[in-house]
Parts: structure tokens; C-alpha cells; sequence
């Protein structure tokens, strides 16, 4: 058996054609093994959401292949790739994007409803619970602060067992003591077999992971294995000063 959660042969994006054609993924080839915490970094434009999103069937590549598991991503019809997105995979994003008129159980139930199931109210309690807030249920996202709303869409993203969890900048909007509390969550999902794939700017966010890969003008530039945060902030500045495809060209 396949023990890699997911694994991008030769993936590709580009946009536009002619002069205007932009690469934002240039044949990245990269496995994640099952119940393992990877950061991406890179610097802006270096095609980290873009990776994001063709990994998690929100974008299609325009070459190459995307495995979930034993999956191919690329060969879905619009239609199964919406149903694998409800049922095989998690978001959280810098946005909370929970609904303000729902409570936090409500919120949290909802990936359940659209997959077409009446939420048991013990499963969304005891992902809750899981997160912290079980005795929140019953608060509006208003009512929350903004580190509370943001485990609300943990659980949301949780709540329906997902192969992979995905961040967005999970922390982005968040002060540095409720970043870590976010974190540390995620750390321990991990640790009790999440896999957990995030994009962040922030090399304390990518310390708590087990692996950053980091990207520059598309293409894969190497990795680091229990990083510290300061290994990632020097990595990163190394590859802020590779100029870029499209900032040789403005400057010529
Ligand atoms: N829909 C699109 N149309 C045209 N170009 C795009 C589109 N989406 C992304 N790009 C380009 O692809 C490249 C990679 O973008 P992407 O958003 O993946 O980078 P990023 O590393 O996530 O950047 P940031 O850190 O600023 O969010 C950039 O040059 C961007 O301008």
C-alpha cells in the first residue's frame, strides 16, 4: 500500500498565453506521507497557493498529475472532484468564512449537511471538544474571538474526517499567542495521524511542522526537516534574493 497522502507528478499551472503566459507551477514532483505536518514557503508569487489549490482540487493543472491517495485529481469530472472536496478533504483558510447567523455547532455541522447527512449532534460536540470549545457551542462566530473562530473552522474542516487538512495562512489574522494555541492544535492532530499540508509567510508557524518545502518562480527548491524557525527565516531570505522570472523582466 501507498503510504503517501498525496503526490504531485510533474505538476504545471500556467495562465495567459503568448507574452503574458505565466508559469505559477513549473513540474513540481513531491510525495506527503500519511500523518505528517508540511509547511510551504516561499516568497510572494512563488506559487504557493496556486500548489495549495491544485492539490486540493480547487484549481486544475495544466500538465501533470495530482494523486489523493490512489486518486488521480486531474482525470475527475467537475462533479466527482466537488464530491471528493465534501468528503475526502479539509479547509481552513486566513478568513474564518464561518456563517455569522449560525451558532458554532451549526457552523460545524454544515460540511455534514452538504454531504447530504443529518449531523449527530454527539460527532460535531466531540469535535469541538477536540478543539477546545465544546461549552461554545451554542455562541455566535460574534461572540468569539478571533483565535476561537478560527479553531470553530478547525472543527469544521475536521469534522468530516478529511485525508488531508488544508491551511491557507491559517494564522495569518491571528496575534503571535493565538497562533500558537492554532498551531499547537494542528501539531497534535498531526501527532494522532493528521496530515496537514499549509501555506504560511510566518517561519514560527513553519517551525511547528515537520517538513517546509519551499518554492520559488514555480519550481520546487529544496526542504527542511524539523526546522527551527530560524533555519526557515535564513532560507528564506537566501530565496528573496534569487530574482524572480518576472522581476528580471520589469527590470530589464
Ligand atoms: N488567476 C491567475 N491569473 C494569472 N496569473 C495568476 C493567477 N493566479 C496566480 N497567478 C500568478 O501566478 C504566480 C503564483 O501565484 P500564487 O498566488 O500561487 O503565489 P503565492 O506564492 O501564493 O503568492 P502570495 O504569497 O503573494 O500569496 C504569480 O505570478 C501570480 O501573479
Amino acid at each position: 500500500m501507498n503510504q503517501a497522502a498525496v503526490r504531485l507528478r510533474s505538476v504545471t499551472r500556467s495562465y495567459g498565453t503568448g507574452d503574458n503566459a505565466v508559469t505559477a507551477l513549473d513540474q513540481v514532483s513531491l510525495d506527503i506521507p500519511r500523518g505528517t505536518f508540511t509547511a510551504v514557503m516561499g516568497p510572494s508569487g512563488s506559487g504557493k497557493s496556486t500548489l495549495l489549490q491544485c492539490t486540493a482540487g480547487l484549481d486544475r493543472p495544466t500538465g501533470g498529475q495530482v494523486f489523493l491517495g490512489e486518486t488521480d485529481l486531474t482525470r475527475l469530472s467537475e462533479k466527482k472532484l466537488t464530491l471528493l472536496r465534501r468528503r475526502r478533504i479539509g479547509f481552513v483558510f486566513q478568513a474564518f468564512n464561518l456563517l455569522p447567523a449560525l451558532t458554532a455547532e451549526q457552523n460545524v455541522g454544515l460540511p455534514l449537511r452538504l454531504a447530504g447527512r443529518r449531523p449527530r449532534r454527539s460527532e460535531v460536540l466531540n469535535v469541538l471538544e477536540q478543539v477546545g470549545l465544546r461549552e461554545r457551542a451554542g455562541h455566535r462566530p460574534s461572540e468569539m474571538s478571533g483565535g476561537q473562530q478560527q479553531r470553530v473552522a478547525l472543527a469544521r474542516a475536521l469534522v468530516t474526517k478529511p485525508e488531508v487538512l488544508f491551511g491557507d495562512e491559517p494564522t495569518g489574522a491571528l496575534d503571535s499567542t493565538t497562533s500558537r494555541e492554532v498551531l499547537t492544535l494542528l501539531r497534535t492532530m498531526v501527532d494522532r495521524g493528521q496530515t496537514v499540508i499549509m501555506v504560511t509567510h510566518d517561519p514560527v508557524a513553519a517551525s511547528y511542522a515537520d517538513r517546509v518545502l519551499f518554492l520559488a518562480d514555480g519550481k520546487a527548491q529544496g526542504e527542511l526537516y524539523a526546522p527551527t524557525a530560524e533555519q526557515v527565516a535564513q532560507r528564506m531570505t537566501a530565496l528573496s534574493a534569487i530574482p524572480s522570472k518576472t522581476s528580471a523582466v520589469a527590470s530589464c
